[in-house]
């Protein structure tokens, strides 16, 4: 259903940086279809129009459970494959948590603390449309890594739109990041914090991601976020 991944260097990457792509995550017929399931009122529990909260322009839906086969079987996999790092995160972080190996275990933890509402969302915009810097937390519970996949075609189906993802160093400047992705491919990001290491020890870093402004065209993207919402 999806394309092998060298998990070494994704992670080696990951380490680094803080973000790294899944090169062509997603083929363009599934690119097509997971596109074409926003058409389909009854796949999704919220619709969110950017505008309206200030989070940007543009729109969004949360999907509903039971989600679509695709986009349940990359939540389980790539969790699956991302859960040891987030643990080695959360150890350098000196945050408690842990992580259960699978997305189940996982998921249910959400559950009995009341995070319920399933996350994966799809998102649209057309020519003028942005995304402001943000976080995706919905409450107490947060898998520190996340994955998003540009569904079009850059140059093609539009211009601008480029994922921007900014870190906050403690004292420091922010630096900017600006992730090259085509059709199908997916960027993982830090959620909220991530590691990096110091001379002495390791420093905690603040992550925001957000998109530029889409000059012309329609772009569209498919969201994985891990935990479930309050
Ligand atoms: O449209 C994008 O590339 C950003 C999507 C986003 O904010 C998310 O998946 O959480
Ligand atoms: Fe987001």
């Amino acid at each position: 259903m999806t394309p092998t991944i060298d998990w070494t260097a994704i992670t080696t990457t990951l380490d680094h940086q803080g973000w790294a792509i899944l090169p062509a995550l997603l083929s363009q017929t599934q690119c097509t279809e997971t596109e074409a399931l926003y058409a389909d009122p009854s796949r999704f529990r919220k619709h969110v129009i950017m505008g309206r909260h200030g989070y940007g322009e543009g729109e969004y839906r949360y999907f509903a459970y039971d989600l679509p086969p695709l986009v349940a079987h990359l939540r389980q996999t790539l969790y699956a494959s991302l859960a040891p790092l987030a643990n080695r995160w959360h150890e350098r972080l000196g945050l408690e948590t842990r992580f259960p190996a699978t997305h189940a275990d996982f998921i249910a933890n959400c559950h009995q603390a009341g995070q319920t509402k399933p996350t994966p969302l799809l998102l649209q915009y057309r020519a003028g449309d942005y995304n402001c810097l943000h976080q995706d937390i919905y409450g107490p519970h947060i898998f520190p890594l996340q994955v998003a996949t540009l569904l079009s075609t850059p140059g093609t189906d539009f211009e601008g739109g480029e994922f921007i993802l900014t870190e906050q160093r403690p004292r420091m400047q922010s630096r900017a990041a600006v992730v090259p992705l085509t059709q199908g491919d997916a960027v993982i990001f830090a959620v909220n914090t991530r590691p990096i290491r110091g001379t002495k020890r390791d420093h905690r870093v603040i992550l925001r991601h957000g998109v530029s402004t889409i000059r012309t065209g329609h772009r569209a993207t498919l969201g994985i976020i891990f935990h479930d919402a309050a």
